[in-house]
């Protein structure tokens, strides 16, 4: 559904030294991205901050030209099937906005409606779904510009579904929401996702999306990509651990010689301890821990997204 081939963007930036003196410098923004998305997936396209992704995403979209490279969606190159490619993609910009401000939100489904000349019973039945699922009933009458930021967001959605696109392009669609918000937006999208119509890429800072939404990561730092996998691939790349964190009654020597178990660190004046476990069962340590008395409480943590990303982006 998407085949991005040796992607390159640079940006020439023009700066100012001195009165007269004028500095060119060229920016590459996406620098040989190679990409390739089947129908239905869902895929997670994140990366530190100038990374490069919304810069992907536009040469997707055909709203920027590439410098070179190939990339086919739908089997439309971009930028010169904007129009016919339009009818055939869906896109939240999370920043920005696809309806009429002044309107009510109504009338912004109606108008897209009419403009993608989406048949009266398809538009309709998708609506529907949005109202139901997206809570849309009490501000449909509320013009765009008074909606608080979830509710424009559930609009922005379902803006972006209602021609019955075959790929959906979301760039930060969850940025600034509150926690429930976040949450029935996720169900939303894990929704749509699993009809496997929809092909969707993903952009956001907040890796818990990706926890929730997406088996496949792709992971873009200074324009490359460096993952293209799934999640539990970047934990074996980089030998993400399961943690124990033990709080005793009174600190106190602790015989845990065992392969595989590493002290990492020691709070609470010596009465909360946390191991780093390598393959070794939590059980076994916990048991061999409360043998010797004393142990007031255990938690088992996780690897989390966080780490193993930032661990990425770090390298
Ligand atoms: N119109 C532009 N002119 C000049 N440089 C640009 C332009 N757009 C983007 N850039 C530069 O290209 C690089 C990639 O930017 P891009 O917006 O694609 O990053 P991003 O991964 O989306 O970042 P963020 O997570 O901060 O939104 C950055 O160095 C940015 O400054």
């Amino acid at each position: 559904m998407i085949e991005v081939r040796d992607l390159r963007k640079e940006f020439t930036i023009k700066r100012k030294i001195g009165r007269v003196r004028r500095e060119t410098r060229t920016v590459s923004a996406v620098d040989g991205v190679e990409l390739s998305i089947a129908r239905g997936e869902m895929v997670g396209y994140i990366g530190p901050n100038g990374a490069g992704k919304s810069t992907t995403l536009k040469m997707m979209t055909g709203i920027l030209t590439p410098t070179s490279g190939h990339i086919r969606v739908c089997g439309l190159e971009p930028v010169p099937r904007r129009r016919r490619l339009a009818r055939r993609i869906g896109v939240v910009f999370g920043q920005r906005s696809q309806l009429w401000w002044d309107l009510p939100l109504r009338e912004s489904f109606r108008l897209l409606g009419a403009v993608y000349t989406v048949p009266r019973g398809e538009h309709e039945a998708r609506l529907k779904r949005c109202r139901a699922m997206l809570e849309l009933d009490e501000f449909m009458d509320t013009p765009v510009r008074q909606l608080s930021l979830g509710q424009r967001m559930r609009g922005e959605i379902t803006a972006a579904l209602l021609h019955g696109p075959d790929v959906l392009f979301l760039d930060e669609p969850t940025i600034g929401l509150d926690v429930v918000s976040k949450q029935s937006l996720r169900a939303f999208l894990a929704d749509v996702g699993a009809g496997g119509e929809v092909t969707t890429v993903l952009t956001t800072h907040d890796l818990a999306d990706i926890e929730h939404l997406c088996r496949r990561l792709i992971v873009i730092d200074r324009g490359r990509v460096v993952h293209d996998g799934t999640l539990e691939a970047l934990h074996t790349r980089y030998g993400s651990r399961r943690r124990v964190v033990v709080d005793l009654d009174e600190a106190r020597e602790l015989d845990v010689r065992m392969p595989g178990v590493a002290v990492e660190g020691v709070e609470a004046d010596g009465r909360r301890v946390t191991f780093a476990l390598d393959g070794v069962p939590a059980g076994e340590l916990i048991a061999r821990i409360a043998r010797d008395g004393g142990l007031r409480d255990v938690s088992v943590r996780e690897p989390t997204i966080e780490e193993v990303v930032a661990r990425l982006y770090r390298e």
